[in-house]
Order: structure tokens, then C-alpha cells, then sequence
């Protein structure tokens, strides 16, 4: 079943000549983990706000074609209603929280729902201990380090309980522990959880070894789509485009240049037996 059906989008902000998304149609099935990667201005980010309807409700703009979420036309329903659905997670943590309690940053985001009070702690303790700081609840956010204030914007967004979480590149201001922080809780949350994940990322090696399917953008366009071994055997076309290859598929490429093997995308196993047998 798909959780979300994006039919014929295009879309062209409303001080721009030139559009961000053309054409593009994509069907993301309930519980998959989409891995979204491709060059700067590509219009990953534009593509994640047709997603809960922020195009083409609060960015002005010409918006075609249509996008469904869960059954519903983003065209027909409010932010407020598709945010229970799908939640959006940004880049920069601090433009998603305000100076209050960590507890009272994920109860804010309940508060306008009309959620009854039993219910609203049940989902508070929930979040919060899922993302691990349930134990700092009385914490400032400003306080936090950087991938906790990333986890804390994924926990005011969880506890709406949506589906569908469409973070567009969650880790790219974090440091190596923030980041490793934020994608092993973004693997947690589909494998155990169960919740749709479109992820906008750069680190094609997480992308490699945990996406279902991997979509490339460029120009607006979605240029390929595939499984991440069938997306990544296409060495040459991706590094042209500016998306970094994952080391394992770099070392792979090299072994198929040279006529030792036929595939660039091999598992480390496999690169090692190749070596190995080239080294006797
Ligand atoms: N608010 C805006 N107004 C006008 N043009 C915009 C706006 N936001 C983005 N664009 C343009 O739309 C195109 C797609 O941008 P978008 O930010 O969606 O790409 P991206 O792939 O997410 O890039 P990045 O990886 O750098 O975040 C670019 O040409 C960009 O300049």
C-alpha cells in the first residue's frame, strides 16, 4: 500500500523564473525507508515541503500536479491535518525549537491537537524516551548538544504520531557522535516503530547499507530510482552529478575497471576475497 503518491509535481517559487521540481512522480510504500540523495539546488528540500502541504499552502508559488498522502490531496487538507500524517524534520535543529523545558518543547507541539491529558503524557514519556532524553526533560533545549536538540525536533514531531517522517538532511550540522546519534534513531524508528522514513541525506554509505529504495534528484527531476545496489552500480553518472560514492562501492569500482570483477557494488566480504585471490 502506498502511504504516499506523488503524481506529475511541479512546482516554481513565486520569485523564481526557473522551476525547482518538474514533473516528478514517486510512490513511497507504508513502512519502506527512501533514502532521497542528489546535488545541491537539486530540489530535495522543495520536494519534502509538498509533502505535508507546506507547498502549496504557506510557500507561494505555481504548484501542478497532485500529492496524496495517506489517501488525502495535500490540495484538500491543512498543514495542521497533514502534520499528523507526516512530520518534517529540518536541517537546523534550533529553527524547530523555542527557549522552554524539553518537556514542555514536545508537549507545545500537542497542544493545539485537542489531545486528552492522559493520552498527551502517554506520548510525551513515549517520544522522549524513544529519542533518549527523557531523562533530561527538565533540560533547556538551548543547553543541548547538537544532536540531542536534532533528537528533541524529531520528538516534538513524533509525538503527533505521524507515519511518515521526511527529514531533509537531519545530521549535516552535527558532529560524527550527533550524527551516528540521529540515524541509528532513525533506523529505530522504522525497524521498531514502524514509521514510513523519506530521508534526505549525504552520507550514501548509511544510505548503502539501511535505505530500501534510493531516489536522485537533479534539476527538479527525478533522475533515477532504485534498490541502493542497483542506484550505486551507476559509479561514473553519480559522481558527474556531485554525489559522493560510498566507500565500499569506490573500492568495488576500482576492482571492476581493472576487469577483477564485473560489479562495482560488492559487500567488504566479497572485495576481500577479490584482493585476496589477486594477492596469491
Ligand atoms: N525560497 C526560495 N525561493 C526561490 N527559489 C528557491 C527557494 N528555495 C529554493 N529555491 C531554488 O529551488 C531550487 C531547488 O532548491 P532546493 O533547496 O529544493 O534544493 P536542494 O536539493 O535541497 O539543495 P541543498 O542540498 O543545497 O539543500 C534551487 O535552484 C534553489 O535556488
Amino acid at each position: 500500500m502506498n502511504i504516499i503518491e506523488v503524481e506529475n509535481v511541479s512546482f516554481k517559487y513565486g520569485n523564481s523564473k526557473a522551476y525547482s521540481l518538474r514533473d516528478v512522480n514517486l510512490n513511497v510504500k507504508k513502512g519502506e525507508f527512501l533514502g532521497i540523495i542528489g546535488p545541491s539546488g537539486s530540489g530535495k528540500s522543495t520536494f519534502c515541503l509538498t509533502l505535508n502541504g507546506l507547498i502549496p499552502h504557506s510557500i507561494n508559488g505555481e504548484f501542478e500536479g497532485n500529492v496524496f498522502v495517506d489517501g488525502l490531496n495535500t490540495r484538500e487538507h491543512s498543514v495542521a491535518e497533514l502534520s499528523t500524517r507526516v512530520g518534517l524534520v529540518f536541517q537546523n535543529p534550533d529553527s524547530q525549537l523555542f527557549n522552554m523545558t524539553v518537556l514542555e518543547e514536545v508537549a507545545f507541539a500537542l497542544e493545539n491537537l485537542g489531545v486528552e491529558r492522559e493520552e498527551m503524557w502517554r506520548r510525551i514519556r513515549w517520544a522522549l524516551k524513544l529519542v533518549k532524553l527523557w531523562d533530561k526533560r527538565e533540560e533547556f533545549p538551548p543547553n543541548l548538544s547538537g544532536g540531542e536538540k536534532q533528537r528533541l525536533a524529531i520528538a516534538s514531531v513524533l509525538v503527533m504520531k505521524p507515519k511518515v517522517l521526511v527529514l531533509d538532511e537531519p545530521t549535516s550540522q552535527l558532529d560524527p557522535l550527533g550524527r551516528e546519534e540521529v540515524l541509528s534513531l532513525v533506523r529505530l524508528l522504522n525497524k521498531e516503530e514502524k514509521i514510513t522514513i523519506i530521508l534526505v541525506e549525504h552520507n550514501t554509505d548509511f544510505l548503502l547499507e539501511h535505505a530500501d529504495r534510493i531516489v536522485v534528484f537533479d534539476g527538479g527531476r527525478v533522475v533515477m530510482e532504485g534498490k541502493p545496489e542497483e542506484v550505486f552500480e551507476n559509479v561514473e553518472f553519480l559522481e558527474r552529478i556531485g554525489i559522493r560514492i560510498p566507500t565500499r562501492v569506490k573500492i568495488g569500482y576500482e576492482l571492476k575497471k581493472r576487469g577483477i570483477t564485473r560489479r562495482a557494488v560488492l559487500s567488504y566480504e566479497e572485495i576481500i576475497a577479490e584482493i585476496a585471490k589477486q594477492l596469491r
